[in-house]
């Protein structure tokens, strides 16, 4: 249905193809998944096959490629759009319409499909897709998982007979991507309907595949095979597939449920052994500005929370300050994070955090250990008194449009801590994250981050306070090559000349200089908006999904220096549907759900009892408390 023949691809100015040697064919009625590392050129194959590469990005296209027999360069894209539908890595700068019933209906509409036949296409996708509430709403204000949504939904409608899929889940939360999997695989079983589909997260989506290709490195020839004969030497591959090698397991197997019908052994040689931590506890000690390596450096000086009662006067007018204890007196010294108490005996993973169980505040007045850790929250329990908090949260409300966004939120963030805040799509994730920037004002309760009120604080002020990574990375890149952008944040950030080019290069080799960040892949765009904003070292880190697009080496690396960040005070906030990677990196999960936050507690704790949260390790091996396969690793050496 769809065929490569000795395709290469070279954009225009670069010296070598992207894609090399590309030669094989998508039989109909198969789903074929496409993998590799980031930037190897699997978007850009996909668009071959759509026709956006190279009719809209430019370039040189040798070989061929043919969908249904149309050769796809002498075909422009609107001439394939009866058979293929495609789905990018961008939702919003592909939707062509303002709603959400207008986008689902409008590929019908251009193929000129009967009014009555639309509506009960629509009326399907709607419910198909959970999206029946959203259906008058802008999509602009949609989360970036909704919009996802959305996009798959509006090539669903058509129903064609080739679907071409760029990381269709990287914004869905893992319920939701289960959905949508299971609504391409009936396609492709019931209707027969062709799908090539490019993903990262290959624990969502290897099971479902017929056949994988796999570009291995950049202008390399693709390898093409059953899943797990390609799984067994891919240089990417998802945990279940990591533990059936560590655990020596042939063939490998590639969902949880064929890996938990051989674990018993596996199971009996870990049992008694307990996990180490996953993530070192916090590190008590000074908060960043004290020991950070870029201390020299001007504006990164005054990042602590503010000497109790000098910080700045709190924000009149906020009807929830008066019983809002923001305004600490009995905190520990400004820059100093609070004393631990004694770890618990045991060497689980709460080990070294503090007695992570301990069910309710310590009293006030006594400067308590590791507070945000500690507790678990619940709505009525006020934060207590301090100033070592880098962020405070206290019954917070915010409203997006019509849209009750957050609802009653409570959270502290310490020095050295890493949250994960995960939930469905809409659940206020995001919304969250702006509120502890600025960007969306509070309509009750109070956010302080350093000591400032954000979204009352000059920028220039906030950054030295807070750094975000946003969702859509794009929005914060705004030069026109990668050295003009890292040359900006270091100056931006008065960091050393090198500073955020080393970065890029230690996230993700093969980025260069002379590229302008549009023409990047998302994995590349992600990195280089990852780097802009570590430059500046900010004593609360927020990251908005921050491994979309990034192969499992990228990931590694950046769980790498996000522990030493954490090692050395400073805090971080993700928001992330990836439960691998908070398995790797969370101190703490918080669960919200419809604007509020339904759980707090250490990772083990929240996510082991999860069907949804929990990572493949932990299905594997429960009821024993694994989280990764690095702990079963160390615990088996
Ligand atoms: N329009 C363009 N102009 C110039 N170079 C481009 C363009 N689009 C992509 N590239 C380059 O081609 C290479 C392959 O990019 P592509 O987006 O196909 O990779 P990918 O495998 O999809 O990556 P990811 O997993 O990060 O999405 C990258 O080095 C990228 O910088
Ligand atoms: N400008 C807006 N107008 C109206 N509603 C909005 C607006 N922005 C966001 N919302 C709604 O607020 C809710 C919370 O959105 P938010 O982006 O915080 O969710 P999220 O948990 O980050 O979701 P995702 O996992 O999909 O990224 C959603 O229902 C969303 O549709």
């Amino acid at each position: 249905m769809i065929r490569f023949e000795d395709v290469s691809v070279t954009y225009d100015g670069a010296v070598e193809p992207s894609v090399r040697g590309v030669d094989f064919e998508v039989p109909e009625g198969e789903l074929v998944l496409l993998v590799g590392p980031s930037g190897v050129g699997k978007s850009t194959l996909l668009g071959a096959v759509s026709g956006l590469v190279p009719h809209f990005t430019g370039g040189t296209l040798r070989g061929r490629v043919t969908v249904a027999g149309r050769d796809t360069r002498t075909h422009k894209p609107r001439e394939l759009a009866d058979v293929v539908g495609t789905v990018g890595q961008d939702p919003l700068s592909h939707f062509v319409t303002d709603t959400v019933e207008d986008e689902l209906a409008y590929g019908m509409e251009s193929l000129g499909l009967p009014p009555d036949v639309m509506r009960r296409r629509v009326e399907e996708t709607l419910d198909l897709l959970g999206l029946a509430d959203l259906r008058d709403r802008a999509l602009a204000t949609l989360s970036g998982g909704q919009q996802q949504r959305v996009a798959i939904g509006s090539v669903l409608t058509p129903h064609p007979s080739v679907l071409v899929l760029d990381e269709p889940t990287s914004a869905l939360d893992p319920a939701a991507a289960e959905e949508v999997l299971a609504v391409l695989q009936r396609l492709v079983h019931d209707l027969g309907t062709t799908v090539l589909m490019a993903e990262h997260r290959l624990e969502r989506v290897v099971q479902y595949a017929d056949q994988v290709v796999l570009l291995p490195a950049p202008g390399a020839a693709p390898l093409l095979g059953a899943p797990a004969d390609v799984m067994a030497g891919s240089p990417v591959y998802p945990p279940v597939v990591d533990l059936g090698r560590v655990a020596g397991w042939s063939p490998l197997p590639l969902t949880v449920r064929d890996a938990r019908r051989r674990a018993a052994g596996l199971r009996a040689r870990l049992d008694g052994r307990e996990p180490r931590a996953v993530v070192p506890g916090p590190r008590p000690g000074p908060a960043p500005a004290g020991g950070d390596r870029l201390r020299n450096r001007e504006p990164l000086e005054t990042t602590t929370a503010p000497a109790p009662g000098t910080g700045p006067a709190p924000a009149g007018g906020d009807p929830r300050r008066g019983s809002e204890p923001v305004e600490a007196t009995a905190g520990p010294r400004p820059g100093t994070a609070p004393t631990p108490a004694p770890a618990p005996a045991g060497g689980d993973e709460r080990q070294g955090s503090g007695p992570l169980a301990t069910p309710t505040a310590p009293p006030p007045g006594k400067a308590p250990a590791r507070r945000g850790l500690l507790r678990r929250r619940t709505r009525d329990t006020p934060a207590t008194p301090s100033s070592s908090f880098l962020a405070e949260v206290a019954s917070l409300a915010v409203r997006r449009g019509r849209v009750p966004a957050l609802r009653r939120v409570d959270l502290t963030v310490s020095p050295g801590e890493t949250i994960a805040l995960m939930g469905r799509n809409g659940a206020g994730k995001s919304t969250l994250l702006s509120a502890l920037v600025g960007l969306v004002e509070p309509a009750a309760g109070t956010v302080r981050v350093g000591g400032a009120v954000p979204h009352r604080t000059a920028p220039r002020d906030l950054v030295r306070r807070v750094g975000l990574v946003p969702q859509e990375p794009r929005d914060l890149l705004y030069a026109d090559t990668v050295a003009a952008e890292c040359a900006a944040a270091d100056t931006d950030a008065g960091a050393a000349p090198g500073t955020c080019r080393d970065l890029v290069s230690g996230l993700l080799p093969g980025i260069t200089d002379d590229t302008h960040p549009r023409d990047l892949s998302e994995g590349q765009r992600l990195t280089l908006a990852l780097a802009v904003v570590l430059t500046g070292r900010p004593p609360l880190l927020l990251l908005d999904e921050p491994t979309r697009g990034l192969d499992y080496a990228a990931k590694a690396r950046l769980v790498v220096m996000l522990r030493e960040l954490a090692a050395d005070g400073h805090a971080i906030v993700l928001a992330t549907h990836d439960v691998e990677l908070a398995a790797e990196l969370a101190h703490r999960v918080v669960l919200l759900a419809e604007g509020e936050v339904i759980a707090d507690g250490p990772t083990a704790d929240v996510v082991v009892s999860s069907p949804s949260f929990a990572p493949q390790v932990t299905k594997i091996l429960a009821p024993q408390r694994w989280l990764t396969v690095a702990q079963v690793r160390e615990a088996l050496a």
